[in-house]
């Protein structure tokens, strides 16, 4: 794609773009530079051509899987086969045999209900008769075994909310909605609130999976659980779902579209899925009485709630500008070219670009990362599975010391206060993790500027307080207790023993500049909460 740089037209800038005031006249003026300069750039993706299935590429990938096999390297061999499988011709032998080989992996595992799974899929696409014995054999002996298979989870089960608040479907009744001049739309506590209280439950709108083989081979692209016997879309080699259910749902909302921009190795985007699942729910509800919006209760799963999210768009730089201005015309373009999107929506190509325009905006402002931690264990590494668009969460102002903390269930995100909110106060997040603790005021003030385009007045930064290393020690005997405590605590595999203790430690925090311990503290809690929610593969 063609990047702002190349742009050799130095004379343009923001507040002149922005005075063309409607969104497609920037656009035009845009996509006419892009011409101008690159006028091949549609070209040259199209002529990286429709990357579709390929049985070869199939094969390729299950000789590797094969190669694994063989050495016992199941977690690359389980990597392998579910390429070959997302590669693979649909109904074709080579899908067959793709399923047959993850089937075994799976075996060699314990993973047997799976594995039947995956024995059974293989049989109904095309497995050669000759090799057929051998995976019976392998379905007998699984079944076998099957009752045995201990139940695995990979989160705890979402609790739910005591109290839920009338007005807002995702959140308890101890908060609410405010909007002010400086901070636009926020969230504030009607209550006081106890440090690990439940602010929110709330399902993603729309999801985007990471690249990465460990993310995209390993969970349901729909609802983002670990999966490891994963189907794909009939008709891309991208999609994968743990289920029919996922896959209907995927198809139903977006990926009937978003499918034939996967063949040109697009990567799933938030912001087309949300145009394409936003312009899919309007079309639904248009003409059903009593289904319109009324704005009096904030849903979670409705466009409308998603369509208002803040775009920052007069702050934006030429080069946002110019991205979003030309994913938007490349993403009309294919649509148009080669798919059935005009045919199955009463909408003008202006107006879909415009939507795109403001949807790259307000998705990559708001989106969340979706995260997961290891096993039983007080985790500070960062492991990201997908990005994702919650309606009610993307209305929590950002804070370098937060009081509320997210923890993921699948794509079910948990908002959970990280200390004592009084009634009154804003409940905060901490964006992109610049805490006052880590992050010197210079860098976070210019991070938060390039990312949210905003400046942040909170506590920490108004009274500058000091990184951690210049903060005073606090009861460090009284910590150093606390410590051997959760030591021996996680060695026993007592998470909410240890829980209980460190809840009770962060309850008695004061409002003064926190100490080295009290931001230790808070530390343990918040990784003490990702316990319950996703974890790493342990195949
Ligand atoms: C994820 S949205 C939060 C909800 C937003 N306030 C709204 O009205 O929809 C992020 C944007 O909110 C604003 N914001 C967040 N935290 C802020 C803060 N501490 N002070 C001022 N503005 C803030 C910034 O414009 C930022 O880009």
């Amino acid at each position: 794609m063609l990047s702002p740089g190349e742009i050799e037209d130095p004379q343009i800038t923001s507040e002149q773009l922005l005075s063309l005031k409607s969104d497609i006249r920037i656009i035009d003026m845009l996509e006419e530079l892009a011409q101008k300069h690159c006028p091949s750039q549609f070209q040259d993706i199209e002529t990286g051509g429709k990357i579709s299935k390929s049985n070869e590429k199939a094969l390729t990938f299950r000789d590797e899987g094969r190669k694994m096999l063989r050495q016992k390297n199941y977690f690359k061999a389980l990597l392998a086969f579910t390429q070959s499988i997302a590669n693979a011709e649909d109904k074709s032998e080579m899908l067959g045999l793709a399923y047959g080989g993850r089937a075994e992996v799976l075996f060699e595992k314990g993973y047997f209900n799976e594995c039947l799974n995956d024995i059974e899929r293989a049989l109904q696409n095309n497995y050669p008769k000759d090799l057929e014995a051998k995976l019976l054999e392998k379905q007998t002996q699984a079944q076998a075994n099957a009752g045995k298979q201990a139940l695995r989870k990979y989160h705890e089960d979402v609790p739910s909310l005591k109290h839920p608040n009338p007005k807002i479907s995702a959140a308890s009744s101890s908060v609410e909605i405010q909007r002010d001049q400086y901070g636009g739309r926020h969230v504030v506590a009607t209550a006081n609130i106890e440090a690990g209280e439940v602010i929110a439950i709330e399902n993603p709108y729309v999801v985007a999976i990471g690249t990465k083989p460990s993310q995209r081979f390993l969970h349901c692209h729909e609802c983002l659980q670990l999966c490891y016997n994963l189907i794909p879309c009939p008709g891309c080699r991208t999609a994968l779902y743990c289920s029919d259910k996922c896959r209907n749902s995927a198809w139903e909302w977006y990926h009937h579209n978003e499918c034939d921009l996967c063949q040109f190795d697009f990567n799933e985007l938030l912001s087309v899925k949300t145009v394409l699942k936003g312009l899919r729910q309007l079309n639904k509800t248009v003409g059903i009485e009593g289904q319109q919006f009324d704005g009096t209760i904030f849903k979670s799963d409705r466009y409308e709630e998603i369509q208002e999210l803040q775009t920052n768009k007069e702050k934006r730089s030429v080069r946002d500008l110019f991205e979003a201005a030309n994913e938007a015309c490349i993403i009309h373009h294919f649509l148009t070219k080669y798919s059935d999107f005009f045919s199955k929506n009463d909408i003008s190509g202006e107006r879909l670009k415009e939507l795109l325009f403001h949807h790259y905006f307000n998705t990559t402002l708001n989106k969340l990362s979706v995260e997961k931690t290891k096993k039983n264990s007080i985790d500070t590494e960062y492991h990201e599975v997908a990005e994702a668009i919650y309606a009610f969460s993307s209305l929590l102002n950002h804070d370098c010391y937060g009081n509320v903390f997210p923890v993921f269930h699948g794509g079910t995100i948990i908002l959970r206060a990280s200390r004592n909110i009084k009634s009154g106060e804003s409940c905060c997040l901490t964006y992109r993790n610049y805490n006052f603790a880590e992050f010197p005021k210079l860098v976070r003030s210019h991070q938060l500027w390039r990312f949210f385009q905003f400046t942040c007045t909170c506590e920490a930064c108004e009274n500058n307080w000091p990184i951690f290393d210049c903060l005073n020690s606090g009861d460090v005997e009284k910590y150093q207790k606390l410590v051997d405590q959760i030591n021996t605590s996680l060695k026993q595999s007592d998470i909410s023993g240890v829980l209980k203790v460190v809840t009770k430690k962060v309850k008695e925090f004061t409002t003064a500049e926190p100490t080295k311990v009290d931001v230790n503290v808070k530390r343990i809690f918040c990784d003490l909460l990702k316990c319950s929610g996703n974890k790493i593969t342990d195949f």
